[in-house]
């Protein structure tokens, strides 16, 4: 039996890619492993999936100033060492990484026990810690064609994004129960990224009479950024994080608010969802949201609202434009030419653990 080790993790982007290989994975008859860190949203996610789970250590590498920076490069090494002992005692025939800080340990001592190694880079640009990764790698899947320009010829693979294949099963009136939503007002998901967004919380909640006049309102607002102020409010709902509902939430949202993160998008446009993008600032990040969003508005999936011009009218008239003109972006959404990259990655994945 052949065995995989996935790795990622850090925020939820960072592994529900991982989690959408897993069933393939299975039928394939992989013995399959994930490497992540201690603490991070990964292994809840993978431990609830009763795939065997392996911490190590893991510390951020960062490109600006923060007392960490004189921390966490240690953290790295430990979990360097860590990884390394984990591969001796697994013995994997193939790691896919899916990116973020801890996966960096986990290739470098692939690397060194010649494990071959693919990567997935879900974002337009490639990351810090994927930068740091690809000259370890075998193979690097993209998801956008872009993206091929910035890696090495020879190891790109244009596969687009695996998405999670419950997604594609929500039931309307199990998400509008779940909500407690009545049948005959259209329903507005925010999504604020898997962390939630404090400038996309505040956006919605300062327009909310407004938006309520016209929809129900479900709000994932992020972990710690619930806002008991709102709890008794008529036709709102905010939670935290969702898991398994997220597809009802999904089948019975006429309308999405979401950040610009690659998997979000891919998913919107694979369920055909009208959707209004708001794509973290190039201050606090690398832009790489923000030429998602741009990719999608020029496909004409998507209406962009810069952080720039975000305010609560500026939202509310993005939410009414896109619910009116809603027909015409899903008919754009159903002729995007969408592979199935769960069927080419593992394709990949055998190739490469021969
Ligand atoms: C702040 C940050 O670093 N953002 C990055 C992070 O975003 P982030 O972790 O937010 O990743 P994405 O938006 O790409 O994906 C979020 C995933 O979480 C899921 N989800 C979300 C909310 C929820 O309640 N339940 C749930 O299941 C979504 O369905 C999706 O599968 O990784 C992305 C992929 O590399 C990047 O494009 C983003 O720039």
């Amino acid at each position: 039996m052949k065995r995989i080790v996935l790795t990622g993790g850090g925020t939820a982007g960072h592994v529900t890619p991982n989690i959408a290989l897993l069933p393939a994975l299975k039928r394939e008859g992989y013995d399959i492993h994930y490497i992540g860190s201690y603490d991070g949203i990964e292994k809840t996610l993978i431990e609830e999936l009763d795939i065997p789970y392996h911490g190590i250590s893991s510390g951020k590498l960062r490109r600006y100033f923060d007392p960490k920076n004189f921390s966490d490069p240690f953290k790295v090494m430990k979990g360097f060492f860590e990884a390394s002992a984990l591969l001796k005692k697994l013995k994997p025939d193939v790691i896919f990484s899916k990116g973020g800080f801890v996966s960096v340990p986990v290739v470098l001592a692939a690397k060194g026990k010649k494990i071959p190694v693919i990567i997935h880079e879900s974002d337009m640009t490639p990351g810090l810690a994927n930068k740091i990764s690809i000259p370890s790698a075998k193979k690097v899947c993209a998801n956008f064609p872009e993206t091929v320009k910035y890696l090495p010829e020879g190891k790109a693979i244009l596969t687009g994004t695996p998405i999670r294949q419950e997604l594609f099963s929500g039931n309307k009136i199990l998400g509008l129960d779940f909500c407690g939503f009545n049948r005959s007002k259209p329903v507005l998901l925010v999504v604020g990224g898997s962390t939630g967004s404090v400038v996309v919380n505040e956006a919605v909640r300062g327009v909310l009479p407004k938006l309520l006049e016209k929809f129900q309102v479900v709000h994932l607002c992020g972990k710690d950024k619930l806002d008991n102020k709102y709890e008794n409010m008529q036709g709102y709902i905010q939670f935290e994080y969702i898991k398994k509902e997220l597809s009802d939430l999904l089948d019975a949202a006429d309308v999405v608010v979401s950040r610009a993160g690659a998997n979000a998008i891919c998913e919107l446009l694979a369920l055909r969802k009208p959707n209004i993008l708001i794509p973290l600032s190039a201050a606090s990040s690398r832009g790489d949201q923000i030429l998602n969003a741009e990719s999608f508005e020029r496909q004409g999936y998507s209406y962009v609202v810069k952080e720039e011009t975000l305010t609560p009218e500026s939202l509310l008239k993005a939410v009414e434009t896109v619910y009116e003109k809603r027909a015409s972006y899903i008919e754009t959404m159903t002729e995007s030419k969408l592979n199935n990259s769960i069927e080419t990655i593992i394709h990949i994945i055998k190739e490469v653990s021969l």
